[in-house]
């Protein structure tokens, strides 16, 4: 029995894919797994703890280092939820340039008691004259899985997009309107009427990626972060909005602050909120930690290395071996299989720069001598034995 704990709200049909062999509940102390959305994790307050995989793409709320320095694998779902928050920032930059909230909520007030209501209806809709899409430019940072959606909508809707990305991925290029034109940060800054941000907040990387330097150069109208808030410094936005030289800055991120300033508009971190995402995320989540928990396989990890490779029949023991990426820790690991008369049947090994990762499968039961074993070895960080 492995056992499961969830922290938020996960969809029923991810939830559904764990089967008897699992225990899920969100009151689990120590648990062989962490499911969660966007609730802080620090991986040091649960023993035992083998991996956590977080249904969406930013991690900023786990402890990675922690969990890498204690062997815990952690997940996410790139692109489960992409799809979602690029349809919400298209519909938010729309609605904004046309000031369809505004004009909506100035009809819903109106005296449907006056008899004069079409005529108050055509005279008063002067004041919320907007603009079209269509021929500006969007600029865009991160051609990630959101940012490539966003491009291409924008690119949809005939405008011109002009985006950074500085580690570009080959998959998402891929997918990226070849009319959408690449640039560095300052260029897309400065020649864009809109600029979205759709990059992970790395604490001293991305934080405040859009800055007072950057932003000076922004002679466009709205910005929109549905990404992270610490990507974006907001003094100097804020004095933007005040001087009237940005007219909108709409956000998947409300602080008090932000709350209470009329030229911003705020969502209640809403992005990834479909069904469809919400189902997408849990269901991708669910897979990767089985496939850890049952197999060791790992696919969509942010510290471990990718490593998919199934036992074949006639296995009875996997024996996972994590350890610091240093050189020679293969020979130290098979050597221990040898000093113990056991025949590897299959080795594989991947490593990241960080971790190294070990399947080595054995047509035999092992005991537990060899986890404690491997486990004295240096630079070894954890072990386990999956039986068959
Ligand atoms: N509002 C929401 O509900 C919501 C939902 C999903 C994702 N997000 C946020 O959006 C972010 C992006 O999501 P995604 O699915 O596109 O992730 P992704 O990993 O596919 O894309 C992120 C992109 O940012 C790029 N990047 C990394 N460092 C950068 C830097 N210093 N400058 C510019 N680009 C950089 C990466 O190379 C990558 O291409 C997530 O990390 C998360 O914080 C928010
Ligand atoms: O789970 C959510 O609702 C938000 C997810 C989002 O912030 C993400 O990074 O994927």
């Amino acid at each position: 029995m492995a056992t499961i704990k969830t922290m938020n709200n996960i969809s029923k049909k991810g939830l559904g894919l764990f089967g008897p062999f699992y225990q899920v509940s969100d009151s689990i102390e120590n648990p062989d797994a962490i499911l969660v959305r966007s609730a802080q994790v620090d991986t040091d307050n649960f023993d035992g703890l083998l991996a956590v995989a977080r249904a969406g793409a930013g991690v900023n709320n786990i402890t990675i280092d922690k969990a890498s320095a204690k062997g815990i694998c952690v997940f996410n779902t790139p692109g489960a939820n992409a799809n979602a928050v690029a349809e919400l920032v298209m519909t938010v930059l729309g609605m904004a340039v046309r000031n369809a909230d505004k004009a909506a909520a100035w009809v819903k007030g109106l005296d449907v008691n006056d008899p004069d209501l079409a005529k108050t209806v055509e005279s008063g809709k002067k004041k919320f004259a907007g603009m079209e899409l269509a021929g500006k430019t969007l600029g865009v940072v991160g051609l990630g899985k959101i940012g490539v959606l966003v491009a291409n909508y924008a690119r949809w809707k005939n405008m011109r997009v002009i985006a950074y990305e500085p580690y570009p991925n080959a998959n998402n290029m891929h997918e990226l309107s070849n009319k959408v034109e690449i640039a560095d940060l300052d260029t897309v800054i400065a020649n864009s009427d809109f600029l979205t941000v759709h990059v992970p907040f790395i604490k001293g990387v991305t934080e405040n990626l859009l800055n007072r330097k950057n932003l000076a150069q922004f002679k466009g109208s709205y910005i929109m972060n549905f990404a992270r808030g610490g990507i974006v410094e907001m003094d100097p936005v804020n004095e933007m909005l005040a001087s009237g030289s940005l007219q909108g800055y709409l956000c998947d991120f409300p602080t008090a602050e932000l709350i209470k300033n009329d030229k911003v508009t705020c969502f209640p971190h809403l992005g990834a909120s479909t069904e469809e995402a919400e189902e997408n995320c849990a269901v991708m989540a669910v897979e990767e930690l089985k496939d850890y928990i049952e197999y060791g396989c790992v696919r969509n990890s942010v510290n471990f290395p990718a490593l998919v490779d199934h036992p074949h029949a006639g296995i009875k023991s996997r024996v996972v071996v994590i350890n610091q990426d240093v050189p020679n820790m293969i020979s130290e690991i098979t050597k221990v299989f040898g000093a113990e008369g056991i025949n590897i049947a299959s080795f594989s090994n991947k490593s990241n720069g960080k971790i190294g990762y070990n399947l080595v499968d054995v047509e035999s039961k092992v005991d537990d001598s060899i986890v404690e074993k491997l486990s004295k070895l240096d630079k070894v960080i954890k072990v386990r034995v999956i039986h068959f």
